[in-house]
């Protein structure tokens, strides 16, 4: 059965503990294909310094390039309303049956999982891998106590990148190629992006 990966998120930007996360996923699961899927409505984030769609949509394929098991897929960057990851995934299998999907995500993720939409039916629907954040190591989350799900760990080593982190620094001057690679540094200063302070 092929095995696909899925990393969904709002990339804004995207950054190198992404590419990381990204490529350990697709050597330790041994995935067939790895989809980016950028967020068109993060709908869990808190509206304002969203770059717009096109932006988002041109770093991820900067950093994803070169890598053959990547591919970049817009659908919900093109798709109306919030940004259910179940529609995506109803979506795909009617594409791709007999597929496995395995989606990514960091512990932060994994420990809100309950909140999102039709959650009992996504994880029915998929194996999770689940990477370690910030000092947080993978743990099932209280709210997921008692519901059979499939979860592989990443041994993703702790990477201290947060794309918050990233904007904040732009709008303060300061270099971030060592964070996101030069490839997206030179698109967000082509294209003016993250300068205003958060909240401006
Ligand atoms: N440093 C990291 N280590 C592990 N997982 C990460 C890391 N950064 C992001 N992720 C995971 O990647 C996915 C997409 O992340 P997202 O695009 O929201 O980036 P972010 O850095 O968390 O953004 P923001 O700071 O704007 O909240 C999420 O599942 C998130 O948990
Ligand atoms: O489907 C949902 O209800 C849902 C709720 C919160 C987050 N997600 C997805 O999780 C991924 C990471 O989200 P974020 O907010 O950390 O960028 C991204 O693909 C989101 O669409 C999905």
């Amino acid at each position: 059965m092929r095995r696909v990966g899925l990393f969904g998120g709002s990339f804004n930007p995207p950054h190198r503990a992404h590419l990381a996360l990204a490529r350990l996923a697709c050597d330790v699961l041994a995935l067939d294909e790895l989809r980016w899927l950028p967020a068109g409505q993060p709908w869990q984030k808190p509206v304002g310094e969203l770059a717009a769609p096109e932006h988002r949509l041109a770093m991820v394929q900067a950093l994803a390039q070169g890598e053959p098991r990547f591919v970049v897929d817009n659908r919900e960057l093109c798709r109306q309303g919030p940004s259910y990851t179940l529609d995506t995934v109803r979506e795909l299998s009617a594409e791709q049956p007999g597929t496995e999907w395995v989606l990514l995500i960091g512990q932060d993720q994994y420990a809100r999982l309950a909140s999102w939409h039709g959650w009992r039916e996504l994880l029915a629907s998929v194996t999770l891998a689940v990477a370690g954040r910030e000092g947080q190591a993978v743990q099932a989350p209280p709210t997921l106590a008692g519901v059979p799900h499939r979860c592989e760990v990443l041994p993703l080593p702790q990477m201290d990148i947060s794309a918050t982190d990233i904007r904040a620094r732009v709008a303060a001057g300061l270099p971030i190629s060592p964070l996101v690679g030069d490839a997206v540094a030179r698109y967000i200063d082509q294209h003016s992006l993250y300068r205003a302070p958060p909240g401006h």
